[in-house]
């Protein structure tokens, strides 16, 4: 299989020209104005009209008033929206949007019952926050924990990295990895050859997956 990549944090057009260059699926755009790789919506055009067709552009926000998810759609032609905080199914399903959940592997609750509330979801992103704690910290939770024999697009997140990628995908086999800091060179600033390294990394699992004609 091979796994769909999503660079999160993009800040400039260049990093999401580099990011979509490198072959990711995916590109984020962080509207939490606590974030370092907070961008605001004239911003976050300019992005996404720098990334090519086919490559997913989401939308992240953390908690935010439907007003707000609802004006930076208006503006920015977002494909999916993720929804990083406590917002309840019926919140992330009133926008008519695909969406992702962040399932706060830190939080008190099994990533089982968590992703059972929320039927509407297109997949879940497993992130290392929990209750009252961001994204985007570069923290890896255990892998471990890693939830088995569920039929949903599942994301792994949290604190992956060119060296420690590849490790990841065999133990979890995710739909998905996400990225953030793991390719910066400071906050909120990809790096295009940790991206390079990166993505070189998940094809290289992806490889050693596929299975061979005999
Ligand atoms: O990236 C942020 O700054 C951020 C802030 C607040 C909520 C979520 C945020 N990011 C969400 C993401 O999807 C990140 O890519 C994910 O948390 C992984 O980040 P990292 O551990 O830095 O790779």
């Amino acid at each position: 299989m091979r796994t769909r990549i999503k660079i999160c944090g993009i800040t400039c057009a260049e990093d999401a020209r580099a990011a979509a260059q490198a072959g990711c699926d995916a590109i984020g755009l962080v509207f939490y104005d606590r974030s370092p790789r907070a961008i605001d919506a004239a911003r976050a055009l300019t992005v996404a009209r720098a990334v090519p067709p086919f490559v997913t552009r989401v939308g992240l926000f953390m908690d935010a008033d439907a007003e707000q998810v609802r004006q930076v759609m208006a503006h920015v032609p977002l494909d999916v929206l993720q929804f990083h905080g406590s917002e309840p199914p019926d919140y992330c399903e009133s926008f008519g949007c695909t969406y992702l959940k962040a399932v706060p592997m830190a939080g008190p609750e099994t990533p089982d019952a968590f992703m059972g509330r929320y039927v509407g979801a297109q997949g879940f992103l497993l992130d290392s926050h929990g209750a009252g704690q961001a994204g985007g910290t570069g923290q890896a939770f255990d892998w471990g924990r890693w939830p088995t024999g569920i039929q949903r697009s599942l994301v792994l997140a949290g604190g992956l990295h060119p060296d420690n990628v590849a490790e990841a995908v065999r133990q979890t086999r995710p739909w998905a990895v996400d990225v953030s800091s793991g390719v910066e060179s400071s906050p909120g600033v990809k790096d295009a050859r940790r991206m390079i390294r990166f993505i070189s990394e998940v094809r290289r699992v992806d490889r050693e997956q596929t299975p061979t004609d005999a």
